[in-house]
This record gives C-alpha cells, sequence and structure tokens, in this order.
C-alpha cells in the first residue's frame, strides 16, 4: 500500500501489531497504521471476529495478518510472539489496546473482578511490553503504545478498579520508556476520554443517563470518536514522534482541564 501520509509520518516498511484489533479504539488505529504505509498484524482473542478490521484494511490496499491472543494469559502471549517469529514477522510497532470496562461499587468488587480487569489491563500490557520490547532490543529500535484513559489522572464514581489499572499503565510507560530508551525503544501512551466504540454505546444503552454526566466534562462538547485516538497512535508510531518517549497523550477533548 502507498502512504498516504506525510513522510514524518511514514511507516512504509514496518510492521504494526496491534492487540485488541477487533473492533473499536484498536481496529481504527490498525485501519490508520496501515494508510500510514504499515504492514499490520492484528491480534485478539478470536480469530473470525478480526475479520471486518482485516477486511478494512485490505480494502484499502494494506497487507494484513490475522493472530490469536488472551493478554491475560502470559504463555498466550509467549505463543503469539513465537508463532509471528516463525513467520518473519518483527513487529517494530506494539499498540496494546486489549481492554475491558467495569463499573460499580468499591464496596461490592469481588477478588475476581479486580483481577480481571488488571489481568488484561496491567499485567496482560506489561508482559506484551516484555515479549515484544525483547525482539525490539534486539533490533534496537521500536516503538509500544499503550492505552490508558483519562480515568488513570482524573476519577469517576463506580470505576476505582479501572482508574488504578489506567493510572499503573500510564506510570507503567513511564518506567519503561526510561528502562528501555537505551535500546532505542520508545514507550508511549495514549489517554483516550470517553469514546463511542462498540463497547461503551452498550453501556450507554444501559445506562442513557451517562452519556450527558460525559459528554459535559468534555469542553469540545461531544464524545471522542475511534478515528479521533487513531491520529494519536499514527504520530507516537511514526518518526515524527522519535524525541517522544515515557509520554501519556491526553486525546480528550480539554477533559483534564474541566470542572
Ligand atoms: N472506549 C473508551 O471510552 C475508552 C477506551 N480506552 C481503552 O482503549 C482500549 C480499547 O477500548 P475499546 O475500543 O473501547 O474496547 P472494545 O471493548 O471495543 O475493544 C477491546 C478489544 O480488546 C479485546 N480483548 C478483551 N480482552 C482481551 C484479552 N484478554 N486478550 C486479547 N484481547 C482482548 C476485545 O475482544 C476487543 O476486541 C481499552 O484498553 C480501553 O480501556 C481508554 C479510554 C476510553
Ligand atoms: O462510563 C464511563 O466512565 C466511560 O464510558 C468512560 C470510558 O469508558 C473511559 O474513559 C474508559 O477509559
Amino acid at each position: 500500500m502507498t502512504s498516504q501520509q506525510l513522510p514524518e509520518h511514514d511507516l512504509t516498511g514496518r510492521t504494526c501489531l496491534v492487540i485488541g484489533g477487533a473492533q473499536g479504539i484498536g481496529a481504527a488505529i490498525a485501519i490508520a497504521l496501515a494508510r500510514a504505509g504499515g504492514s499490520l498484524v492484528i491480534a485478539g482473542r478470536h480469530h473470525d471476529r478480526l475479520a471486518a478490521t482485516a477486511s478494512a484494511i485490505e480494502a484499502s490496499g494494506g497487507k494484513v495478518t490475522r493472530a490469536v491472543v488472551d493478554v491475560a494469559d502470559v504463555d498466550s502471549i509467549g505463543a503469539l510472539a513465537a508463532g509471528l517469529g516463525e513467520q518473519g514477522l518483527s513487529p517494530s510497532i506494539l499498540v496494546n489496546c486489549a481492554g475491558l470496562g467495569g463499573m460499580g461499587s468499591a464496596f461490592e468488587v469481588t477478588p475476581e473482578q479486580w483481577d480481571g480487569i488488571h489481568d488484561v489491563h496491567l499485567r496482560g500490557t506489561f508482559f506484551a511490553c516484555q515479549a515484544f520490547g525483547r525482539r525490539m532490543a534486539d533490533d534496537g529500535y521500536g516503538k509500544i503504545i499503550n492505552l490508558s484513559s483519562t480515568w488513570a489522572t482524573t476519577v469517576g464514581v463506580g470505576r476505582s478498579v479501572y482508574c488504578a489499572a489506567k493510572a499503573g499503565v500510564s506510570h507503567l510507560t513511564a518506567a519503561l520508556a526510561t528502562e528501555w530508551a537505551p535500546h532505542g525503544i520508545r514507550v508511549n501512551a495514549l489517554a483516550p476520554t470517553a469514546t463511542l466504540t462498540p463497547t461503551i454505546e452498550q453501556r450507554l444503552k444501559e445506562h442513557p443517563e451517562r452519556e450527558a454526566y460525559l459528554r459535559d466534562r468534555i469542553p469540545l462538547g461531544r464524545l471522542a470518536l475511534p478515528e479521533d485516538i487513531a491520529g494519536g497512535a499514527v504520530f507516537l508510531a511514526s518518526p515524527a514522534s522519535d524525541f517522544v518517549t515515557g509520554h501519556t497523550l491526553d486525546i480528550d477533548g480539554g477533559w483534564r482541564f474541566s470542572k
């Protein structure tokens, strides 16, 4: 595929792995990275659910491979890294975009619910960074983009476990950036505000009053779209951001400064 981006955003020749690429923000990021010229690997728990993203990439002339991984299972992450290696695929760009929601009173949270959220968002992110960071270190170059959230630095009632996980993702990002800078690996994060993905749309159907609550905290006056987040990923994946590391980029319509 010919890059449709400015030269400083050109990802031609780069293999980009997007974990959680079946839908929502991960799908939009995968499509945008392909438009920037990257060769894509999209990974998720179910091979068939990756079909729509793969078709969208192929329809515009992009190259894409589908792979299965469950980031809550460290062995599964290792198997993904080994399997891609056997296919000669060595991602120099990794986007950790798997996720699941979870809302409820902190009085009611069970250890299983805590583990379910932290295993995917924090533990899964760490071990994916480790598995692919090792390969990037061998190459002396890599870019990792983790998905944090506006809830990493602000708080919401009913989101305590998620807030803690995402604050962890942002701080983990800074720690890995510092440790791995000598290996040429840049580690950054995106912190979106509420973004209209299938998961959030379902939640808003169940709690219709929540849409106004979220929108009223966003000075730009609307919830984000997955495509709003994808532009930040292209920046952090591309040579344009080569001197940026350890940063969490808010894509929040101004949320962090509102009341
Ligand atoms: N949508 C939003 O408002 C915001 C989302 N985020 C974060 O962005 C990321 C993506 O969010 P959305 O697109 O809304 O989510 P989504 O629920 O639409 O998509 C998440 C993807 O991750 C996959 N996934 C879940 N558990 C997995 C596992 N164990 N292993 C591999 N894949 C797994 C799902 O199958 C799905 O394809 C998440 O980390 C989320 O926390 C951050 C801020 C705002
Ligand atoms: O109800 C919420 O809270 C949201 O929908 C906010 C998003 O889920 C979010 O910011 C996730 O990081």
